[in-house]
């Protein structure tokens, strides 16, 4: 479903030194990243900040074109056909919102339905099993920017799936909320997942969310690939420490003095 060969990304910095000098610097934000999530898997994405999760993202949904290597998702090259390619993925940003911020939350749901073109009835039934299991029917006429958090959140997610995509990419799903929305969230998103067999790639800072949801975990560390296997497999890497939190933090730790060698 998503298959990455190769894939690099780098970035040119031109920035003037003095008067006269300009200095150039290529950051490599991906480099050489290989890897396949399969139809119905639920993948967190983790790595410490600045590691190349968000670069990632903008490749899988067409945003940002790689400078070298190959990648599909769900049978497309996302940086050529994007149009396509939005019909067949969702994608969530937790830290910024797809909604119209002045319109009624019903009203984006009504302009997403144009864009995607989904038939009015199959539109309705699907709103209302949105609205259902995401609790939005309280807030349906309210102006996004009247909403909370929490409640934006879950009408992103709903803008997401209204077109019913087989796949669902999420950057920090869960940033900034409660507990019990975070629990709603992601008990939305389990089921989804288990019930409909949606394929997820979730990247998220809020370990809990990957203890919880994600049977796979892939790391990414200054822009490589540097763990990808089941929850177990990561606990196992650092045996000895008792919590994921623990685990992470070692494994972060040992990527920056590694690099810094
Ligand atoms: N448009 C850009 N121009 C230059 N450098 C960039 C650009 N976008 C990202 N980078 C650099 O690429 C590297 C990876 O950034 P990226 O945003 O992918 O990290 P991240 O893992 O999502 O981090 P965070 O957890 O902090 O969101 C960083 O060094 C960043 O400064």
């Amino acid at each position: 479903m998503i298959e990455l060969d190769g894939v690099g990304r780098s970035f040119t910095i031109r920035r003037r030194v003095g008067r006269l000098r300009r200095e150039t610097r290529v950051v490599h934000a991906v480099r050489d990243l290989s890897f396949r999530v399969e139809p119905g898997e639920f993948v967190g994405y983790l790595g410490p900040n600045g590691a190349g999760k968000s670069t990632t993202i903008k490749m899988l949904t067409g945003i940002l074109a790689p400078t070298s290597g190959r990648i599909r998702v769900a049978g497309l090259d996302p940086s050529r056909r994007r149009t396509a390619l939005a019909r067949r993925i969702g994608v969530v940003f937790g830290q910024r919102t797809t909604l119209w911020w002045d319109l009624p939350l019903r009203s984006s749901f009504q302009l997403i339905r144009h864009l995607y073109k989904v038939d009015q009835k199959v539109f309705r039934r699907r709103l209302d099993d949105l609205s259902q299991v995401l609790e939005l029917g309280p807030f349906l006429d309210t102006p996004v920017r009247q909403l909370s958090l929490g409640q934006r959140m879950r009408g992103d997610i709903a803008a997401a799936l209204l077109h019913e995509p087989p796949v669902l990419v999420l950057d920090e799903p869960t940033i900034g909320l409660d507990v019990v929305s975070k629990a709603a969230v992601r008990g939305f998103l389990r089921d989804l997942n288990t019930e409909r067999g949606t394929t997820v790639l979730l990247t998220t800072h809020d370990l809990g969310d990957i203890e919880r949801l994600c049977r796979r975990v892939m790391l990414i560390d200054h822009g490589s690939l540097a763990f990808d296997g089941t929850l177990e497999d990561l606990m196992a890497t650092a045996p000895g420490e008792s919590t994921i939190e623990d685990v992470v933090t070692r494994l972060y730790t040992e990527g920056a003095r590694e690099a810094a060698q």
